[in-house]
């Protein structure tokens, strides 16, 4: 199983600073939140993390391996990555959809073997998308679609995977069968970090987050030390604070700082 490590990493884009001297260690077995206000720099550390850009300086290791000497295939299987807001335009079917994700394991214009099968029929299932793998799928609803999307991250069967806003577009049962679902795949072993908004669903699941804050890592821990009231005015710019309810971490905004 992957282990990432990331060490002084500095991200610009279009010479404007994106991340700032990022250290950070993500491991096997953990549920890791990346949270931070619009803009904080979260999805572009999933992209250097993937190998989707490259940062300026720094370095981030993949299993102890210079990410920059694993080729854009190797990255693919072994972290898993469902990226933020994708819309589907293609008419393919939810299935064949799914099966692209076997796609970093397949020799070109290879058939897909009994593994390959077995895998795409499990993330089907996990991401409860079964019943619709005949459908096209640019006609599924959005939360549908996204849950096609994250079976296809399932479906790469991968040791890590890195989300993008998992919970975008879905109801609240469904919000609750993904974040159960990562968390079981981290109680397996796999390494899962979750960009997040909902920072209750964040403090709930996660066992550790990350915060981010106009491209720098500003804290990191266990939900209740992170969540901090006054890391919500300081970098959320609101005025909350981090409850229980019944057991249950909620976060009650009160309004802006
Ligand atoms: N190609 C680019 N050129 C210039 N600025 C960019 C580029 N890509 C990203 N940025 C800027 O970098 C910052 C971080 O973007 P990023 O998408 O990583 O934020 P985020 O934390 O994921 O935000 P959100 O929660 O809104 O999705 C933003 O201010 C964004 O406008």
């Amino acid at each position: 199983m992957p282990r990432i490590e990331l060490s002084g990493v500095h991200v610009s884009q279009d010479r404007t600073p994106i991340l700032r001297n990022i250290d950070l260690a993500l491991y096997p077995g953990e549920f890791v939140g990346i949270v931070g206000p619009n803009g904080a720099g979260k999805s572009t550390l999933a992209r250097a993390i993937l190998g989707l850009l490259t940062p300026a300086s720094g370095r981030i290791l993949i299993d102890g391996r210079d990410s920059r000497q694993l080729s854009r295939a190797d990255v693919a299987r072994k972290i898993a990555y469902l990226a933020q807001g994708q819309s589907l335009h293609w008419p393919l079917s939810v299935e064949r959809l799914v099966a692209l994700g076997r796609l970093p394991h397949l020799a070109p214009f290879s058939k897909l073997s009994e593994r390959d099968r077995a895998a795409i029929e499990a993330a089907l299932t996990a991401a409860n998308i079964a019943h619709l793998r005949s459908r096209d799928a640019t006609t599924l609803s959005g939360g549908e679609q996204a849950r096609a999307l994250l079976a296809c991250a399932l479906a790469v069967e991968a040791g890590a995977m890195i989300v993008d806003e998992p919970l975008a577009a879905l109801d609240p049962a469904h919000q609750l069968d993904v974040m159960n679902l990562l968390k079981q795949r981290a109680d397996g072993g796999m390494l899962v970090a979750a960009i997040l908004h909902d920072l209750g669903m964040a403090a709930r699941y996660c066992d550790r987050l990350l915060l981010l804050h106009e491209g720098e890592l500003v804290a990191e821990g266990p939900p209740h030390a992170v969540l901090t009231p006054e890391r919500f005015r300081t970098v959320y710019g609101i005025r909350a604070r981090l409850e229980e309810l019944s057991g249950t971490p909620v976060v009650v905004p009160t309004g802006r700082a």
